[in-house]
């Protein structure tokens, strides 16, 4: 494994404006390339803020964020979407699809932002099916309206979203909440084959800490946030 950060975070202060009760502080926390990495933490702990800083769609006050080695403070706000639609696949809780696109647009929907991604795909719609198989979707819901899946078909739709194009950090925020225990575990080997196959990072959030064995390594949010007495 290279052993080189993908993701660093350093003296990282962040407070939800008008939020006085709540702060984040994070003085040092890493991922290396092709890490996979399992974020627990109790409900309110940060978590989800903390992937937030991480996808840049939310700015730290002060400190840093570097994400393959570009702070993501030091670009404009068009720069940091532009930026994490190129080098971060997300899925998130309730997956985010468009319920109206068939699977293969909204597979295919990152690399319309990101020419760079684009690029690195030789055929999308072959990739896209590549990937489908591979997440074990039948080939036939390609042409299938999102919205018409099953939980667990949107959530194979969602992962073979964030892969595409080969991103080099895959974020996910309680990706396997909605699963009953067996389809969790299938799609989580599924997940990492496809991660390990690239080289991907994956930094996941969960509750549940009966993921911890799928993972090279696990954080609490007790471990990586400095406690602060806050004001109110
Ligand atoms: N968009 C937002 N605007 C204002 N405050 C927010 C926002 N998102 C989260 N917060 C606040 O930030 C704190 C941390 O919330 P966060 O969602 O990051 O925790 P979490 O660990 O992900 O929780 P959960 O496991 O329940 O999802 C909470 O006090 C929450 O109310």
């Amino acid at each position: 494994m290279n052993s080189a950060p993908i993701l660093e975070l350093h003296d990282v202060h962040y407070r939800w404006p008008g939020r006085a009760s709540f702060a984040l502080n994070v003085p040092d926390f890493a991922v290396r390339a092709g890490e996979t990495v399992l974020l627990l933490g109790e409900s309110g702990s940060g978590k989800s803020t903390l992937l937030s800083l991480i996808c840049g769609t939310v700015t730290a006050q002060s400190g840093v964020v570097l994400v393959q080695g570009e702070n993501l403070a030091k670009l404009t706000a068009a720069g940091r979407d532009r930026f994490r639609a190129e080098h971060i696949g997300v899925i998130f809780q309730q997956f985010n699809l468009l319920p109206f696109g068939s699977v293969l647009d909204n597979i295919l929907l990152p690399l319309r932002f990101a020419p760079e991604r684009r690029a690195r795909v030789a055929d999308p719609k072959t990739q896209a099916e590549q990937l489908i198989r591979s997440l074990g979707l039948p080939a036939e819901l390609v042409q299938a309206r999102a919205g018409k899946l099953s939980v667990g078909q949107q959530q194979r739709v969602a992962a073979a979203r964030a892969l595409i194009g080969n991103p080099s950090l895959i974020i996910a925020d309680e990706p396997t909440s909605a699963l009953d225990a067996a389809t969790q575990a299938t799609f989580l080997e599924l997940l990492f084959a496809q991660s390990r196959a690239n080289g991907t990072s994956l930094l996941m959030v969960s509750h549940d800490a009966r993921l911890a064995d799928h993972f090279d390594r696990v954080v609490e949010m007790s471990q990586i946030v400095r406690m602060q007495e806050v004001v109110t």
